[in-house]
């Protein structure tokens, strides 16, 4: 672990569409070419929101197993949303210790990519928590609002128009968002469990994380790990595969972890993964200089090349999704 911090930057401008933009953009992009992980302030999304969320999603969490379990993940089918329990996930192969309920777009289900029978689209399962439906939609909507900024600056940090993504992949981006409780519980005699979630890197575009105050997200930068420790008020944001896949390893999907919870409090986490479009094709820049394309597979966590793939960005997210959830695949893909 090394003492190095990752940068964080007050996206104001950004998010006002001021001037002050393209400043703001050069630090996105020298975030992005060093780490693939920033802090964001400035962002807008109002903090009672933030809380409410938080409160809630702790009420969630508390209540007995067998009450989360009546909005299991089974019973969401195709869509990929519910409840799943602690060691119900498995990243780099193993169980992660943490429980989570999938979220994601809400679409009802005469929606034409629902009655296409479209994976990972449809109706959330929302638990009968009072409050917690609307403050799930008011969240979704103000931090999808803010990852469409932050691809403007995203945009103009690669020399590109603002309107690139959105124009190409993210008019209507795939929303995938999920609340996690890493609970403080120790892990049971002869579980193989080693992280609250394993190294990774993420599938799509750009994660926008809010964390609680208690910590344990690791960075695995050029240099070594680095901690993200909390920083209040702030989003954690990185950047995903497709990301990678389209600067030519320009801006790097960086893997990280989280570590097991012992803190003696459960910790929460929310990220929200802002995404290309189910149907989009995925292509790289033209153009950009210093963009190598490096086969970088050996050193990747999935020993895959991300350089190598084309297709619909939906086919590589079932392709991943299905490995961390096995049992799923079989019932509903
Ligand atoms: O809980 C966290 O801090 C990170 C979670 C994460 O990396 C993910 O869900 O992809
Ligand atoms: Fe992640």
């Amino acid at each position: 672990m090394t003492d190095a911090a990752l940068p964080l930057i007050d996206v104001s401008a950004l998010v006002a569409g001021t001037g002050g933009r393209d400043a703001v953009a050069a630090q996105i992009g020298a975030a992005c070419r060093a780490h693939g992980f920033f802090y964001v302030t400035g962002h807008g999304v109002d903090p009672a929101l933030v809380k409410r969320l938080e409160e809630l999603s702790h009420r969630f969490f508390e209540l007995p197993e067998e009450t989360k379990m009546r909005w299991r993940m089974a019973l969401g089918g195709r869509a990929w949303r519910g409840y799943f329990p602690l060691g119900g996930e498995l990243t780099s192969g193993r169980p992660d210790w943490k429980e989570g309920l999938y979220l994601g777009t809400e679409l009802p289900a005469t929606h034409p990519l629902v009655q296409a029978k479209t994976p990972v689209h449809g109706p959330n399962l929302f638990p009968e928590v009072p409050g917690f439906r609307e403050t799930i939609l008011d969240y979704m909507a103000a931090v999808t609002q803010l990852g469409h900024r932050l691809m403007e600056g995203i945009a103009l940090s690669l020399g590109l128009e603002a309107g690139y993504f959105a124009k190409r992949y993210t008019a209507d981006p795939l929303i995938l968002f999920r609340l996690f409780n890493y609970p403080s519980q120790p892990v049971p005699e002869g579980l193989d469990v080693q992280w609250g979630v394993g190294e990774h890197t993420d599938y799509g575009l750009l994660t926008i994380l809010h964390q609680d105050h208690i910590g344990g997200l690791a960075v695995h930068t050029p240099g070594g790990w680095i901690d993200a420790p909390p920083v209040a008020g702030s989003f954690v944001c990185n950047i995903g595969d497709m990301l990678d896949r389209m600067t030519g390893g320009l801006y790097k999907s960086t893997p990280h972890r989280v570590k097991r919870n012992t803190s003696g409090h459960d910790r929460l986490s929310f990220p929200l993964f802002f995404d290309p479009n189910f149907e989009a094709r995925v292509q790289r820049i033209e153009g950009l200089a210093g963009a190598e394309a490096r086969d970088d597979s050996a050193e990747r966590w999935d020993r895959a090349n991300v350089h190598a793939f084309s297709g619909r960005y939906g086919d590589y997210l079932l392709a991943k999704v299905s490995k961390v959830f096995p049992q799923l695949r079989d019932e509903v893909l």
